[in-house]
């Protein structure tokens, strides 16, 4: 689609003293102005993308900025005013005492289409954060954002709109926010406060925030995000980079923090003592850097790119752009080597970026990887929405997964037989696919993913999956999406929930909301035990992803992939690699500070040093054959 432009100039024309009014009709490329600015005691000026011009002869007076500001709203706080339902935004400098010497006269544009650049990220419903210069067109990206998510998407969006600006002034909010909602915000200091407003009161799917400034919003946007709700915002900053330094906004990308590491690690490292590493899961999934109106760096997985930041790694990326004669976007995958985080100095000797640089896309060069990208995957994802249903739960074939439950009256176990590969009896561990009959019994409950419903046969998850976790493990279960990459919201509300996921030894019991899940006909997943792998394995079938395949993909290399499949290992050592995991777990997450774990062959004690490397811990062996073992060990003792 080509843009469709909305920008009642002449509103905003109508404002302006007569002289400036007239040289601005002059101009044959109106469309294109960006602003008009009056400073006292020097001329008009009129901003293009590509320069200024002069708009008057003789220079501003208090009486042509009075002119103005008797025909516009009122200023907020922010020394902001708009003009009642237009776009436009006209932002003050005052003198000492207040009184206004200059006005920045901002065209305030509805482009409709202007999102095609990252229209499929928006839809699957990750968190958005787009960076970007001032003027760059955030703003009016952000607008479009809501409008095509309410309109076309039909979500329920609220727009936090802190200086009116993205649904413009008065009380009637402006078509270019389609049918999202817009809540005001009467000082900018209450914006954090009016964002979990919006959430608490209005039981949004998407908030739209322009502008997150404070920590006291980078906080809201974390509850927020935390609830399961799409969050799309703008904040301060040009790229990723610069954020990651920034110690008020850093929490959005996952925040820094020191570690320090023993004498020994750090020797085997080369690095110095003290490392920098991501402190927690970043609040936006994905980052956006807004290069201008038709081009974009974007970040898709804002936690492994910090990841690797930290780490001194070549980053990933994808440049995106519009072709403004077809509108078609092109992508291409981009990389650059390692880099000091400026202000860091994150002691792994990332030799790219001076100190204060900060990461920006000239950094970035073409990538030769030749992997499958994850719009290939999403791809791949999204066309199974559109109507072919992922092999693995396909009813029609692919081993018949899941079945109609009015249609079987089986118990468990023999259906459990029945969907294993011919010949061959799943066993533990094994994440399968199955449908709970009316006569089950509850004693030969299995681990499986199965619809509640009746009578649908086959699962369609939505384009982004709300899982609430029951006795699952949050950060593990949000880690393994975020891992396998999947439009995966865990929230807080069972009821707006897609999918249920909890343990068998928790299904068993039957608790009350198990059963309210299956009346709201609501997907289950059912696992073994509470682990990553499982988690993977689960979320893998239902988005149809190969799980070996995701983890080569995301460019690990083999030596450091901890993704099973079934054939590759046997099952003592499945095993022992899923109690190291647990062992892992135990050590971040539980306070433990060293971790023993059972003997092992060589291969099984290489496979987990190299688990334990993967998370930053230490590992060591202790021992003789057949006695020799793995301890794992907190990076600080
Ligand atoms: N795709 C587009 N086509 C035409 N004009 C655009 C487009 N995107 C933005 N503009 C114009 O560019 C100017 C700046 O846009 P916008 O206010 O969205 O920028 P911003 O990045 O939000 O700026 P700031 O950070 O200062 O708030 C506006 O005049 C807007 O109308």
């Amino acid at each position: 689609m080509q843009h469709v432009i909305t920008d009642d100039l002449e509103a905003l024309l109508a404002t302006l003293p007569p002289g400036i009014h007239d040289a601005v009709n002059r101009l044959e490329n109106r469309s294109e102005l960006l602003e008009i600015v009056m400073d006292l005691g020097r001329t008009a000026e009129g901003r293009f993308p590509e320069g200024e011009v002069i708009l008057s002869t003789t220079p501003v007076t208090y009486a042509d900025l009075e002119y103005v500001v008797e025909r516009i709203g009122e200023f907020g706080d922010d020394n902001r005013a708009g003009i009642e339902r237009t776009l436009h935004r006209i932002s003050a400098m005052r003198n000492r005492k207040g009184r206004i010497v200059g006005l920045t006269c901002r065209i305030g544009r509805a482009v409709l289409g202007s999102i095609a650049l990252i229209r499929d990220i928006v839809e699957q419903g990750q968190s958005i954060l787009i960076l970007g210069r001032p003027g760059v067109g955030k703003t009016t990206l952000l607008r479009e954002i809501a409008r095509v998510l309410a309109d076309e998407a039909n979500k329920r969006v609220v727009v936090v709109d802190t200086s009116n600006e993205i649904a413009g002034d008065g009380d009637i909010p402006h078509p270019g926010i389609g049918r999202a909602r817009r809540m005001q915000v009467a000082r900018t200091a209450e914006q954090h406060a009016v964002m979990i407003e919006a959430v608490e009161n209005h039981m949004p799917q998407v908030i739209v925030i322009d502008e997150i400034g404070t920590e006291l919003e980078a906080a809201a946007a974390r509850t927020i995000a935390e609830r399961g709700v799409q969050l799309v915002a703008t904040a301060h900053g040009n790229s990723l980079g610069n954020l990651l330094v920034n110690p008020t906004l850093s929490d959005l990308v996952g925040g820094i923090q020191t570690v320090t590491l023993g004498d020994e690690e750090a020797r085997r490292r080369h690095t110095q003592k003290s490392i920098q590493e991501r402190k927690s899961l970043p609040t936006f999934e994905v980052v956006v850097e807004q290069q201008s109106w038709e081009e974009a760096v974007v970040h898709r997985d804002v936690a492994d790119t910090v990841d690797n930041m930290l780490r001194g790694q070549p980053i990933v990326a994808e440049e995106r752009t519009r072709d403004e004669e077809n509108g078609n976007v092109s992508i291409r995958r981009v990389t650059t080597g390692g880099m000091d985080v400026p202000g860091w100095g994150n002691g792994l000797g990332g030799p790219n970026v001076r100190p204060g640089q900060g990461f920006t896309t000239s950094m970035f060069e073409r990538s030769d990887r030749n992997d499958r990208s994850h719009s290939d995957r999403n791809n791949t994802y999204l066309s199974s929405l559109r109507g072919n249903v992922p092999p693995a739960l396909d009813p029609r074939g692919g081993g018949e997964r899941v079945r109609n439950r009015n249609q079987s009256t089986a118990r468990i176990s023999s259906q459990v037989q029945a969907l294993a590969p011919t010949g061959t009896a799943p066993h533990d561990g094994e994440v399968r696919a199955t449908v709970l009959t009316q006569t089950r019994s509850v004693t030969e409950i299995t681990e499986g993913i199965y619809q509640a419903s009746e009578p649908a046969t086959e699962i369609r998850p939505p384009k982004t999956l709300k899982v609430y976790p029951f006795g699952v493990n949050r950060d593990r279960l949000s880690e393994s999406a975020r891992q396998l990459r999947v439009p995966v919201v865990i929230t807080n509300n069972e009821h707006e929930a897609d999918a249920v996921i909890t343990l068998k030894n928790y299904y068993r019991r039957q608790p009350e909301r198990l059963q309210q899940a299956e009346q709201e006909r609501k997907l289950i997943i059912i696992l073994k035990n509470n682990t990553i792998m499982q988690m993977q394995h689960a979320l893998a079938r239902i988005f149809d992803i190969p799980e070996v395949a995701s983890a080569e993909e995301d460019g690990e290399d083999s030596d450091t992939k901890t993704s099973l499949s079934e054939s590759e290992f046997d099952d003592p050592t499945k095993q022992a690699l899923l109690e190291t995991e647990d062992a892992i777990h135990q050590v971040l997450n539980k306070g433990l500070t060293t971790a023993e774990l059972a003997p092992a062959n060589a291969y099984v004690r290489r496979l987990q040093h190299q688990m334990a490397t993967r998370y930053n811990l230490i590992s060591r062996s202790r021992g003789k054959e057949p006695h020799r073992r793995v301890k794992i060990f907190r990076s600080r003792d």
